[in-house]
């Protein structure tokens, strides 16, 4: 059951010390319209004057049962509740309390959580979608509660329920600086044919996120010349290594076999995204190997930009994240 406040009507001059249960609102025609007190306002002396100026004999004052919580406290307590680092919260306002980045990094939501705790009555816990860069001053939460008062056990309830999770339901995670090999392959660029897209493309996506591609080689469409320059950033130690190009179905693309040839275990060739759908993602044990597919090179947001992020933020990437993507994931067909 949401439970219902106790109204009590009073004279306003009885008034002092209790709260208000809605916001009061003062017009003078021509020059104001808007709101003298708050929902919550807990009435003092110098409020009677305004009060009576406003045609205010009598008032509905909130009658708080023992054992029960304002809004304002309810929405505070349940932000704390969820929150993990790299978040800062707002003020109450009109009772929803608002959850920000207060850092560059990855949103960070465990949907099941917010599930369960939207699951309790009464309560409204309302996140963006988890896994995108936010920076500082992006909203990734806010809540409130849907009655005026709530009795204290609830949030207790919710309390418990939060710490059940082993990680904070929503943080911000930090990037981390990691060195990145990059292999072109292509025998048009390798020959100086046409002039390479991919490098500055992934250069620039890759600095935004704090991270550096510290060297390109280049590599006709040949396998072994194209494993032997993974292997060279394999052996140098780089922090992940991307591949470009030759990641469909020509003679000449040879890059998804060089990746497995270098002994790298494939998370999984193709992703139901598109565009870039013909995505592979392996490790060669800790170290990420990634084929990317010529969309990249092109496309404002493809594939990449949902593991580049996750990966960057010290996330491994399974089977399953890459073949989740196909609900949603038509962003051009
Ligand atoms: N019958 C099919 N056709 C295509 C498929 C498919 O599954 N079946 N997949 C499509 C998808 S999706 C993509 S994406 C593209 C190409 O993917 P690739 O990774 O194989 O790309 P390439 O063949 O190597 O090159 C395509 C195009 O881009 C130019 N290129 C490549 N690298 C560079 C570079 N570093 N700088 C500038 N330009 C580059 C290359 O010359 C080609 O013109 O395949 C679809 N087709
Ligand atoms: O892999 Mo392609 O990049 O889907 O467009």
């Amino acid at each position: 059951m949401v439970d219902k406040p106790n109204l009590k009507e009073v004279p306003v001059r009885e008034a002092i010390g209790m709260m208000l249960p809605h916001d009061m609102t003062q017009i003078l025609p021509g020059e104001f319209k808007g709101r003298l007190f708050k929902k919550g306002h807990v009435v003092t002396e110098a409020d009677i004057e305004p009060l009576l100026s406003i045609g205010k004999e009598h008032i509905y004052v909130l009658e708080m049962p023992e054992g029960y919580i304002h809004e304002e406290e309810a929405g505070l307590r349940i932000a704390k509740a969820v929150s993990g680092e790299g978040l800062t919260l707002t003020q109450p306002y009109e009772g929803k309390v608002s959850m920000k980045a207060s850092r560059t990094g990855l949103a960070k939501i465990n949907e099941e959580a917010v599930h369960a705790l939207n699951a309790l009555e009464g309560i409204a816990f309302s996140t963006i979608y988890g896994d995108q860069v936010v920076h500082p001053g992006h909203t990734l939460a806010a809540t409130r509660i849907i009655p005026l008062i709530m009795e204290e056990k609830r949030i207790i309830e919710l309390e418990e329920l939060a710490k059940q999770f082993s990680e904070p339901i929503i943080q911000v995670k930090l990037f981390q600086e990691k060195r990145i090999g990059l292999v072109t392959t292509g025998g048009e660029v390798f020959s100086g044919r046409i002039a390479d897209k991919f490098g500055p493309a992934i250069r620039n996506k890759v600095e935004a996120l704090g991270s550096e591609i510290v060297e390109q080689r280049f590599a006709p469409d040949d396998k072994e010349l194209i494993e032997k320059e993974i292997k060279a950033f394999l052996d140098q130690g780089v922090d992940m290594i991307l591949v470009t190009g030759g990641m469909s179905v020509d003679p000449d693309d040879r890059t998804p076999g060089a990746i497995a040839g270098v002994g790298a275990e494939v998370v999984r060739y193709g992703t139901p995204m598109l565009p870039g759908s013909m995505l592979m993602v392996a490790y060669k044990g800790d170290t990420p190997i990634l084929g990317l597919p010529g969309a990249v090179m092109h496309e404002k947001v493809t594939s990449f930009d949902v593991f580049l992020p996750r990966i960057l933020a010290g996330e491994r990437i399974a089977a399953s994240d890459m073949t989740r993507l196909g609900y949603g994931g038509l962003l051009k067909g």
